[in-house]
């Protein structure tokens, strides 16, 4: 179990508080049992103003009142020295180089930007899948110079790509390695932050095209679903060759990202659609397991009606924590197919940063 002295609190900072993602981390972590939200930080245009004027609150709770007043920050370590943990929900165009100064001055940060994705020495993290990647937390310290005490980044994936995992996670848990997958996203507004999509562009349509996503979710789903190689280096899911293609699309719907999912296993015969329900029904990640406070009861819930799941009824389900599957079938091409629902807020941005840092404080791997 996770084990947090019931009298101790946690100081958390948020670089990137007024964005979307960063409203989302004040939201989730005003009732949380021991994070306390202590520093604030965003652009210069936000800097030096209390945190209810800098920012366009979205959320539908008002800001928590502990936050209303507190001063937003730049984005500079020297305002979070104070932080066990740093949240970021900043902006991949300032992300890199304002991470890299938050570890350099020895911070735990946890990132929901693309910018250290695909670094050798960053885990890649969906809280409901790979946190034993947390391991390579000492090897990326030990190459920074000077070699690091307290300091590291860790990311947690695309918002899609964290969709479409936990469901393959528990799959390959249950019936060994997939061999090929095709996902078609349907992707919520949301995702492109505020203020997003022009409403011209976006109402009464679907825009085939999001830059860049397709590709991310090629490449992220084989550094997530793999392993770490004796030397401490990801190995891509190279023992077993996992092939997987994205077409990814834009559709006016809030929040809340829609997957249809074809895969298929090594294994032959494949499982079937009952099988298949009843491993995705049974899996338990490392985060429940440990109890983390942030985690769902379900990291993956499975709906038995032929019209679930769906974003406007069902992507607040567990605070948004855990990944919904439906319309579990036989696949005539590949071996089975899905829907799966994704809020790409919480458990796609957030709430995996939130989670990935419980399980970290479970782990050791932030000094308290
Ligand atoms: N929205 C989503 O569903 C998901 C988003 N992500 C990723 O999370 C990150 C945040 O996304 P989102 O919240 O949507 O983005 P937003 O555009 O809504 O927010 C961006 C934040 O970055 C801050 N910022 C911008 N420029 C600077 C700067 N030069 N220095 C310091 N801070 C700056 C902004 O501050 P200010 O208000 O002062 O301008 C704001 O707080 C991105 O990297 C995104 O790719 C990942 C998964 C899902
Ligand atoms: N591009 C995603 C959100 C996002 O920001 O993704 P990433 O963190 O991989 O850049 C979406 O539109 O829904």
């Amino acid at each position: 179990m996770l084990r947090v002295p019931a009298d101790r609190k946690v100081n958390v900072g948020i670089l990137g508080a007024t964005g979307t993602v960063g409203q989302r981390f004040i939201a989730l972590l005003a009732d949380h049992p021991f994070f306390v939200v202590h520093a604030l930080g965003a652009s210069e245009r936000s800097a030096g103003k209390p945190y209810r004027k800098a920012v366009n609150w979205k959320q539908t709770d008002p800001i928590p009142t502990a936050i209303r007043d507190l001063l937003v920050h730049p984005c500079s370590p020297q305002f979070f020295l104070d932080c066990a943990v740093v949240f970021s929900g900043l902006d991949a165009d300032v992300a890199g180089d304002i991470e890299g100064a938050f570890r350099a001055a020895d911070l735990a940060v946890f990132s929901n930007a693309k910018s250290y994705r695909r670094d050798p020495h960053v885990p890649l993290i969906v809280p409901l899948v790979n946190t034993s990647h947390l391991s390579v937390i000492p090897q990326q310290r030990s190459l920074h110079s000077p070699p690091l005490e307290k300091g590291f980044i860790v990311t947690n994936a695309n918002c899609s790509t964290t969709g479409a995992v936990v469901p393959l996670a528990a799959l390959e848990r249950a019936f060994g390695p997939i061999e090929s997958c095709m996902i078609t996203t349907l992707q919520a507004i949301s995702g492109a932050g505020y203020p997003g999509v022009p409403s011209l562009d976006i109402f009464d349509n679907v825009v085939p095209h999001i830059s860049g996503e397709e590709e991310k979710m090629e490449w992220e789903t084989l550094k997530i679903l793999g392993g770490i190689a004796p030397d401490g280096a990801f190995d891509m899911h190279a023992a077993a060759p996992l092939r997987v293609s994205a077409a990814c699309t834009r559709v006016p719907v809030l929040e809340g990202h829609t997957e249809t999912v074809a895969l298929r296993f090594a294994r032959r015969p494949p499982p079937g659609p009952q099988q298949v329900r009843d491993a995705l029904r049974a899996y338990v990640p490392e985060a429940c397991e440990l109890g983390c406070p942030s985690a769902p009861e379900h990291a993956v819930y499975v709906h038995e009606e032929d019209d679930r799941p769906q974003p406007r009824l069902d992507r607040n389900f567990q605070r948004g924590a855990g990944v919904s599957v439906g319309r579990v079938r036989e696949c005539g091409v590949l071996d089975i197919k899905f829907v799966v629902l994704v809020n790409n807020v919480n458990i796609g941005a957030a709430t995996s940063s939130i989670i990935n840092a419980e399980v970290a404080i479970a782990k050791g791997i932030v000094q308290l």
